[in-house]
C-alpha cells in the first residue's frame, strides 16, 4: 500500500483531494438542494395551518397526493421525452416550523417506518401534552430512544402475545357471555343505563351497542390489567377512561395549542394574560393522573388484602423470584398498566361498532357469514378462537372491517431522527411522519374496488390473487407497530362470530316501517367511530 501511495506524486495526491472535497462538496450541494416532497404552499410564518382540515385530515392528505403529483419522466428514448404526472406517494406540509411528512402508499410507509426504523421510531414532542399535562411516561408519547421504551415494549408484549392471549379466554368468555345478554334484552330498560349519554345526542340504538360494546371491552381489558370486574354501564372505572379518551382528544387536536409550536411558552406565568392554556394544562394533570393512579392503588390495595384476581398489575408486583419490586419498576407497571386500557378498549370498541354498520348495510354478506357458522358450528355452540380456521369467511368479515373502516385512520405519528432521502425527495431531521392507514386501506393497486365491502378479497385459494392483508397497516409499523394486535384480533373475531351466529342486525324502520339507511360518519379523533346511526339488532329466528 505504501508503495503504491507513494508511486503517485505530490501532484496526483493533491488532484485525489481535490476531487474528493469536490465530490464531498457537490454532494452537499446536491443533498441541501433535494426538494422536499410536493405539499401546499405554506404561508411564512404559520405554514399551512390554515389549510389543515378539522374533519377528517386523511382524506385531504390523500386528495394532496393527487393535487401535489410528481413528474415522471417516461419513455425516454432518442428526442422523445414524455413527462407524465403521477400521484406523490409522500407529500410535506409545515405548522409553523414543524414539517409533517404523510405517506399515503404502503410502499413508502414500510419503506421507512418498518425498513428504516432505526431512525423513524421516535414521537414527535408536544409540550402541551408531555410537558404540561404530563403525559410524557405514557408509552404512547415516548421516543423509542427513551431508556424505559424497551421494558416497556417487552412487558406489553410479553403480557400480549399469542400465549398470554390464551390465558385471558376465560376473562373473554365472561364478558362476552354479559354482552350477548345485553344485546338479547329488550333495549327498552337499558334507557336507564344510557341516562348519562344522552347529552351526546346518540340514538338510542347507537347508545344500546356502544355502550354494551364499551363495557365489552372495558370489562376484559380492566379485568386483564387490574382484576376489576365491571359492575353496569355505569362502572366507575370505565367512566374514568371514557373521560381520559374524551380529554385526550381535547389535548391532541391538531394546531390547537401555540405552546406546541412555540415550547417557550411553557415558561409563562399561569396569572399571565393569555396564559389560559397553563390554567386547562393544570385542569387536565389532574384528571389524567387519575387514570393510571386510581386502578393501580385499588389494585395494589387489593393484592396486600389477599383478595385479588389474577391481572397484569398483581402478576408484575408480586414477581416469581419473590423480591420485592421498587419504586421505579411500580411506576413502569402503572404505565403499562394504563397503556393497555388506553390501546385497547376504545379501538376494539371502534371496530365492533364499524361492524355492527356494515352487517346492516350488507346483508348478504351478513347471511353468508351466518351460514358459514351455522355449518360449522350450529347455533348452540358458540365460537371459539381455535374455530377461526373453519371460519375463513367469518375471519375475512373481521379483515375487512379492519381494512373498510380503519380504526386509527393516521396511526399514530412517528419523528424521523436523521436527516433522510427518499425517493430523491429530503426528509428533514425532527420531522414527524404519519402513515396514512384511511389512504392505504382504498388504494386501488392493493384493493380493486375499494369502496365496496367484499370479504372474499381475502379467500382466493392462490395466495398470488389475496389481497392484502390490512393487518400489514392497520397496526401502525415499525419498532411502534402496536403491541395489541393478536389481543385485538382475537378478541374481535371472538366477539363478530358470536354476534353473527345469535343475532340479527338490520336497518332500523321508520314510522311507517320502511328501512333507512344509516348514517355512514367517521369522527376525527385519532381512533374514529361511526358516529350515531340507527339499526336494529334481533335475536335470529331458529329457521
Ligand atoms: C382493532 C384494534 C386495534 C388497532 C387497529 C390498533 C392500532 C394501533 C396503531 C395504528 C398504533 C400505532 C402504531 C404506530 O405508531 O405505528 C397502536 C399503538 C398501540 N396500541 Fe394498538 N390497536 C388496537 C388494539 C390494541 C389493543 C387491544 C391494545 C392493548 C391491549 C393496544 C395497545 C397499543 C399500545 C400500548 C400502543 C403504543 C405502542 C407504542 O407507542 O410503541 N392496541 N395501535
Amino acid at each position: 500500500m505504501a508503495f503504491a501511495f507513494g508511486s503517485l506524486g505530490p501532484q496526483s495526491v493533491l488532484c485525489a483531494v481535490l476531487l474528493g472535497l469536490s465530490l464531498l462538496a457537490y454532494n452537499l450541494i446536491l443533498r441541501k438542494r433535494q426538494p422536499l416532497p410536493p405539499g401546499p404552499n405554506p404561508r411564512l410564518i404559520s405554514g399551512n395551518l390554515h389549510q389543515l382540515p378539522r374533519e377528517k385530515p386523511w382524506v385531504t392528505f390523500a386528495a394532496w397526493s393527487r393535487l401535489y403529483s410528481k413528474l415522471v419522466i417516461g419513455a425516454l428514448e432518442v428526442c422523445d421525452v414524455t413527462s407524465v404526472f403521477e400521484d406523490s406517494p409522500i407529500i410535506c406540509f409545515r405548522i409553523y416550523g414543524r414539517k409533517t411528512v404523510v405517506l399515503n402508499t404502503l410502499r413508502s410507509a414500510t419503506d421507512l417506518l418498518d425498513a428504516r426504523s432505526s431512525i423513524y421510531s421516535a414521537r414527535p414532542a408536544a409540550t402541551m401534552r408531555n410537558e404540561l399535562v404530563g403525559r410524557k411516561m405514557a408509552i404512547f408519547n415516548m421516543s423509542a430512544q427513551h431508556p424505559r421504551f424497551k421494558t416497556y415494549r417487552r412487558l406489553l408484549n410479553s403480557s400480549l402475545n399469542a400465549r398470554s392471549t390464551q390465558g385471558y379466554l376465560h376473562i373473554m368468555q365472561d364478558e362476552r357471555k354479559i354482552l350477548l345478554d345485553n344485546l338479547a334484552a329488550d333495549p327498552e330498560p337499558f334507557i336507564a343505563h344510557f341516562r348519562r349519554y344522552v347529552q351526546v345526542h346518540q340514538s338510542q340504538y347507537l347508545r344500546f351497542v356502544f355502550m354494551t360494546t364499551v363495557r365489552n371491552a372495558g370489562g376484559i381489558i380492566l379485568k386483564v390489567a387490574y382484576g376489576w370486574t365491571v359492575e353496569g354501564n355505569d362502572d366507575y372505572f370505565v367512566s374514568l377512561m371514557e373521560e381520559a379518551f374524551q380529554l385526550s382528544a381535547e389535548i391532541n387536536a391538531p394546531g390547537k395549542w401555540l405552546v406546541d409550536a412555540f415550547p417557550l411558552l411553557r415558561f409563562v406565568p399561569t396569572w399571565f394574560p393569555g396564559a389560559r392554556f397553563k390554567r386547562e394544562a393544570e385542569r387536565y394533570r389532574g384528571r389524567m393522573s387519575e387514570v393510571e393512579s386510581v386502578p393501580h392503588k385499588w389494585a395494589k390495595k387489593r393484592i396486600d388484602s389477599g383478595t385479588y384476581i389474577e391481572s397484569f398489575t398483581s402478576q408484575h408486583l408480586q414477581p416469581e423470584d419473590g423480591r420485592t419490586v421498587d419504586s421505579q419498576e411500580e411506576d413502569i407497571i402503572k404505565w403499562c398498566s394504563a397503556a393497555l386500557y388506553a390501546g385497547g378498549a376504545d379501538t376494539t370498541v371502534s371496530a365492533l361498532s364499524s361492524f355492527v354498520l356494515l352487517m346492516a348495510l350488507h346483508p348478504e354478506v351478513q347471511k353468508r357469514a351466518q351460514a358459514e357458522i351455522d355449518e360449522v358450528l350450529g347455533r348452540d355452540q358458540l365460537p371459539s378462537p381455535g374455530d377461526e380456521a373453519s371460519l375463513p369467511y367469518v375471519s375475512a368479515v373481521v379483515q375487512e372491517v379492519l381494512r373498510s373502516s380503519p380504526v386509527a385512520p393516521i396511526g399514530l405519528p412517528h419523528k424521523v431522527t436523521a436527516d433522510d432521502e427518499y425517493l430523491g425527495y429530503r426528509i428533514p431531521e425532527g420531522s414527524t411522519v404519519i402513515a396514512n392507514i384511511w389512504a392505504i386501506a382504498r388504494d386501488e393497486d392493493l384493493y380493486p374496488d375499494p369502496l365496496v365491502f367484499d370479504p372474499t378479497r381475502f379467500l382466493s385459494k392462490n395466495p398470488e390473487e389475496r389481497q392484502c392483508d390490512p393487518r400489514k397497516f392497520a397496526f401502525g409499523f415499525g419498532r411502534r407497530i402496536c403491541p395489541g394486535e393478536h389481543f385485538a384480533i382475537t378478541t374481535l373475531f371472538f366477539n363478530i362470530s358470536a354476534i353473527l351466529q345469535q343475532f340479527d342486525i338490520r336497518k332500523a324502520l321508520d314510522e311507517h316501517g320502511r328501512e333507512v339507511d344509516p348514517v355512514v360518519e367517521y369522527t376525527a379523533t385519532i381512533t374514529s367511530h361511526p358516529k350515531p346511526f340507527k339499526c336494529r339488532i334481533e335475536r335470529r329466528a331458529s329457521d
